[in-house]
């Protein structure tokens, strides 16, 4: 029997526990602040902005989303990131990404104040999960996301296997590590690998993020795995599909999230989630 792991429904519930927070807090006279930049006009990127904005006033975080033109300089945006470091109303920065070409994405992340980070993309908040130090620190949000998702599952982790497909910052790489703070033996695959479906077929745990739509068919997967996809793909009709071809393989794991309704929910309930753990980490 198949579990199809339902991102929709268990974003509702880590919501409904957020909201609540952000109630307590507010007795206490502290509302979670986030701001969002978003540079351009990419259309993508509005939408997804807007989805954020909309989940964090449903939740009685106080969301600040900042457009600024495509003509925007380096100095410019740093400085306004610096505004924001220095403002205690804000507990949260995130800088929408990919950034126009000539902005330098990593100096303007390097820049939040990583107390703020709520995307966990500053390097002092990435080496502390490579690291797995104790404290409280954000980590990225998609990754997290995923690993509550597996811990809604009754499975064990430690000492299975997983392969994450894929090492990107914001996913493959913490994502890795993540696993390997919970004690999985972790393999990362990415486009140099040989023998990709040799190497898949021995994951307890596969997570592909690739942004290569169908990658993993029913023959990649071993019987009874729990198969994470991170995909946001187009399909030959322009709709929505992921890394993983759900219809081919779904019946032959445990556990599989579907795209849409899986990762991308709780990418965005993770985000108001860490948003209120920096509020009351700051405290
Ligand atoms: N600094 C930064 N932080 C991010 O977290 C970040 C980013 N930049 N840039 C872009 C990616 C992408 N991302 C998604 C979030 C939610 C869905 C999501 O909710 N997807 C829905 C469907 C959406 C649809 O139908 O198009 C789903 O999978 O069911 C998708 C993608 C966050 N990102």
């Amino acid at each position: 029997m198949t579990t199809i792991i339902d991102g929709k429904q268990l974003a509702k519930e880590v919501n409904a526990k957020t909201k609540e927070r952000v109630s307590a807090l507010k007795e206490r006279g502290r509302v979670p602040g986030l701001v969002v930049i978003i540079v351009g006009d990419d259309p993508a990127s509005a939408i997804y902005v807007r989805n954020k904005h909309r989940k964090a006033t449903q939740l009685g975080i106080n969301s600040i989303v900042r457009e600024l033109p495509a003509t925007v300089s380096q100095e410019e945006l740093l400085a306004i990131v610096e505004t924001y470091n220095v403002d205690p109303s804000v507990h949260g920065i995130l800088v929408q990404s990919p950034l126009p070409v000539g902005l330098d994405e990593q100096a303007i992340v390097a820049a939040i104040d990583p107390a703020k980070d709520v995307d966990g993309f500053h390097p002092l908040n990435v080496g502390r999960l490579f690291a797995n130090l104790p404290g409280n620190h954000p980590v990225s949000c998609t990754p997290r996301g995923i690993m509550t998702m597996l811990h809604s599952l009754p499975v064990h982790l430690r000492g299975k296997h997983a392969v994450v497909v894929g090492r990107s910052m914001i996913v493959g790489r913490p994502m890795a590590a993540m696993l390997l703070n919970a004690d999985m033996t972790v393999s990362v695959a990415h486009i140099y690998t040989k023998n990709l479906s040799e190497l898949t077929r021995t994951a307890d745990v596969l997570v592909v993020a690739t942004g290569v739509a169908h990658l993993i068919k029913e023959k990649d997967v071993k019987p009874g795995a729990i198969v994470i996809d991170v995909g946001m793909d187009r399909d030959e009709n322009g709709k929505l599909t992921g890394d993983v071809d759900f219809d081919g393989v779904a019946e032959k794991t445990a556990a599989i999230t579907p795209v849409p309704g899986g990762v991308g929910p709780m990418t965005i309930a993770t985000l108001m989630e860490q948003t209120v753990d920096l509020c009351e980490w700051s405290e």
